[in-house]
């Protein structure tokens, strides 16, 4: 069993996920040494590209060249890169008219620009959003077909070879449509769009954020409902993408502030998991949340549906895993059980700590996740006493037993792998093992979340679009004016410590920019800058200030 003070099970190096935990005389906790490198997910294929689809293309790919510079649309829009363009059809005013509507833009650049032009061509309405980020652009021709159908707006962004066009119409029920343009082939991809969609609302705004994902603000929403993510190239997608043979992407959801990790809690049948977790949960009922997994296993007598699992045929959960539902999943004693990352997202989001019981195939799986956990590894005394405990529960038939005990014998091995568990527990005397696991947990950085003080603000109710983008830092720009009042109307969005199982993208920070008093050639008095997009310039003036809080 797990032999105490000895790295028997622990040679290798372990993830250095979790803080130092001063525990290590304790003769029932052992921490696993830091990792020198977090086991990641072997790299997928490349991306099956289904047939094409041939229906009415939006977009043509036309020769590359320089767009003229007298060209009226790239007005305002400075030269180079990437480009987002996004279009909507006035709901008042002409119908009719414009057909073709065309959009050239290339070259090179040597900066970063946003900025809108708002062209009003013989009653149609095109919002032009410009993102340069260094590449040369394609060129395209966009055709009114999908304006024809419905009042709508779309956003194109360019990622390598493809195009990815996210659509919305004005029907308040209609959710956005994905589809992506292989610049390549010249063909249309419909992709298998995973996870929860953002409510339908009007309009968004969308910047590339890496070549792995888009994001997408929704207008006219509070700023905790707007933060979404259009996953086109994570770890996540590639592996779905894999397995289901199609091109793949996936909506997650942001949120603001990181929440404590979750709690990955792994050990053999019979070792006492529940057992520690139940009393963790009813001790704490408002500290930690029980990540509810399906499994395809009978219930035991005393278990309820949809409290201790959700029990469930296998056709059903593999269809669901097929789905991209699922955070992890495993053939664990002859039946199926999988953490669906909304069993994970729905305990989070009530603002708890989530404990998953899963086992080691499991837990191997939420490691090569994006879903950052704690991972503790349940260990009996000797073998003789969780054959004992196995039997005494009396759960099991003498089958089920014998084999779990060889599962037993194969789980204790595999918990050896570098880099899994971070924390191994002894479970010998209950109540000591318990105190351990609290001591454990409370060690783990239990901070004030950083933007509690902004969300208690009320700020996160305002509605805000993307304005610009650095490196990963968004800046976003309230729909209200507030600036007008001498408050701020202006956001800063730090993208870069995101990460999150896959469905929601969490530890995003938000801090609001302060604007100082802008003193312009010419005026006697200093005046709040109330164009944010004259921030930039008016920061060049003597005597301007930029503050970021
Ligand atoms: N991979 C994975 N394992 C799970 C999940 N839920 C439970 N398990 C593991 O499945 C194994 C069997 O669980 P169960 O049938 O409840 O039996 P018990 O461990 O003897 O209580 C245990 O090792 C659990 O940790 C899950 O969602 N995913
Ligand atoms: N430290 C312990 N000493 C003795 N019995 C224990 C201890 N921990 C748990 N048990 C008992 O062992 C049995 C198996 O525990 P359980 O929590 O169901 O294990 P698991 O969830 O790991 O399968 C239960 O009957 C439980 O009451």
């Amino acid at each position: 069993m797990c032999k105490q003070g000895k790295s028997r099970f622990w040679s290798g190096v372990g993830n250095s996920a979790s803080s130092p935990l001063p525990l290590t005389n304790d003769d029932q906790i052992h921490r696993i040494p830091a990792a020198a490198s977090t086991s990641t997910p072997s790299p997928p294929p490349p991306h099956q590209i289904p047939p094409p689809i041939r229906s009415s293309p939006l977009l043509h790919r036309r020769r590359r060249r320089p767009p003229p510079a007298s060209d009226p649309l790239l007005l305002g829009v400075s030269i180079l890169g990437r480009v987002s363009v996004s279009w909507g059809r006035r709901r008042s005013g002409h119908r009719e008219g414009i057909k073709k509507l065309r959009i050239a833009v290339g070259q090179r650049a040597f900066g970063m620009v946003m900025s809108h032009v708002g062209l009003v061509i013989g009653g149609a309405s095109a919002l032009i959003t410009a993102h340069f980020m260094g590449e040369e652009a394609p060129e395209f021709r966009v055709e009114s077909v999908a304006l024809e159908s419905k009042d709508c707006l779309q956003n194109a962004i360019d990622i390598g070879d493809k195009t990815y066009v996210i659509s919305r119409s004005d029907d308040p029920k209609s959710s956005i449509t994905i589809k992506i343009l292989d610049k390549l082939t010249q063909t249309w991809v419909v992709p298998t769009v995973l996870g929860a969609p953002p409510n339908p609302t009007s309009s968004h705004s969308a910047v590339l954020v890496n070549n792995e994902k888009i994001l997408i603000i929704e207008k006219g929403v509070p700023l905790n409902d707007s933060i979404w993510f259009l996953e086109v190239d994570t770890p996540f997608v590639k592996q779905q993408s894999k397995i289901k043979g199609t091109v793949v992407v996936a909506w997650s959801k942001g949120v603001i502030g990181e929440g404590q990790k979750p709690i990955v809690i792994s050990g053999p049948s019979g070792v006492g998991k529940g057992t520690l977790i139940a009393k963790l949960m009813k001790e704490y009922p408002s500290k930690f949340g029980f990540s509810v997994s399906h499994t395809t296993r009978a219930p035991r007598e005393k278990e309820i549906d949809g409290v201790h699992y959700h029990f469930t045929e296998r056709s059903k959960i593999e269809e669901e895993i097929s789905e991209g539902k699922f955070l992890e999943f495993a053939h664990v004693h002859g039946n199926v059980y999988g953490t669906s990352v909304e069993a994970v997202e729905s305990v989070t989001d009530e603002g708890k700590r989530c404990i998953l019981d899963i086992d080691v195939q499991g837990a191997r799986s939420v490691r090569a996740s994006s879903l950052e956990a704690i991972f503790i590894f349940v260990c009996p005394p000797s073998f003789e006493e969780l054959e004992k405990r196995l039997r005494a529960r009396g759960t099991e038939t003498e089958e089920q037993i014998q084999k779990r005990l060889r599962n037993a014998r194969a789980e204790l091995d595999q918990s050896n792998s570098p880099g899994l568990f971070d924390h191994l527990l002894v479970n010998d005397d209950l109540e000591a093992c318990y105190e351990n696991l609290k001591k454990l947990l409370s060690l783990d950085d239990d901070h004030e979340d950083s933007n509690d003080s902004f969300i208690k603000d009320g700020k996160e109710t305002a509605c805000y679009s993307i304005l610009s983008k650095t490196n990963s830092e968004i800046l976003l720009q309230s729909e209200t004016n507030e600036a007008e009042k001498g408050t701020t109307n202006l956001l800063s969005l730090d993208l870069s410590l995101s990460g999150g199982a896959p469905g929601r993208t969490r530890g995003l920070k938000i801090s609001p920019i302060e604007l100082m008093p802008v003193r312009v050639e010419g005026q006697d008095s200093a005046t709040w800058p109330s164009d944010p997009c004259k921030i930039d310039q008016a920061s060049q003036e003597p005597g301007a200030k930029l503050l970021c809080s």
